[in-house]
């Protein structure tokens, strides 16, 4: 066939979803992966516990490290205040390259910046080169061995306030014990951990950690 199922995803989402409306795009995306093929969105409870994240703390600047397709970087901005922005970090290229794409289609563009480097070296930039003094949200769901040490670089950097909230994908599969034991044990965050369904498989549980830094900034 030539083609990857993420260049499959995104004809799909170009021919069926209705352009500059995010919530089409992530409804055909869901179609897609129930009807079509699986992809690792976090779709559905996941994504409703994203929403609600980002609702309440009503974020301005918005970290993502792994946009994967751009679902759940199109799921937060479509929902940020016009001011607000999203900087998304993906080290796989062809993955980087649907996802603006898609960001494109649902015309979030001016709000969500895909970043195709690695999480380790951005972090480091976020200050000088990317103007981030805090960072309200970060959204975690790359390679989970990178999890804790990305964690620790943000907090290095001094990117959290109190308040600032880290939202972690994927803790039960495929599972990310390293950082779970880290951020659970540390006393500059009040963790809750939310039992949800596997994306798009109702007999899969999987989990997600929502963490409230109450640290030192
Ligand atoms: O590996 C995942 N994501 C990272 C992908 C690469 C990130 C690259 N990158 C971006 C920035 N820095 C590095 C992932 C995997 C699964 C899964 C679980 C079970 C299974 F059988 C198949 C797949 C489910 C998810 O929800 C996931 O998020
Ligand atoms: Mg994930």
């Amino acid at each position: 066939k030539g083609t990857t199922r993420e260049q499959r995803a995104l004809k799909y989402l170009k021919e069926h979803a209705r352009e500059g409306d995010p919530d089409s795009v992530l409804e055909t995306f869901d179609e897609f992966c129930r009807t079509q093929e699986w992809a690792m969105n976090a779709a559905e409870e996941k994504g409703d516990i994203l929403d609600e994240i980002v609702r309440e703390l009503r974020p301005t600047t918005c970290l993502e490290l792994g946009t994967y397709c751009g679902y759940s970087a199109v799921r937060i901005a479509r929902q940020l205040s016009p001011s607000a922005r999203l900087i998304t970090v993906e080290v796989n290229p062809d993955y980087a390259a649907v996802a603006r794409e898609v960001v494109k289609l649902a015309g979030l563009q001016d709000k969500i910046e895909v970043i195709n480097v690695d999480s380790g070296d951005v972090i480091r930039e976020l200050k000088d080169k990317y103007d981030v003094t805090k960072l309200d949200l970060v959204f975690l769901d790359h390679w989970k061995y990178l999890y804790i040490r990305d964690i620790k670089l943000i907090e290095e950097e001094k990117l959290l306030k109190k308040g600032s909230v880290v939202f972690a994908d994927n803790v039960i599969i495929p599972g990310a014990p390293g950082y779970l034991e880290y951020i659970r044990g540390s006393k500059n965050y009040n963790s809750t951990f939310y039992s949800v369904h596997f994306e798009y498989m109702d007999d899969m549980k999987d989990g997600v950690e929502k963490s409230v830094y109450i640290g030192d900034e």
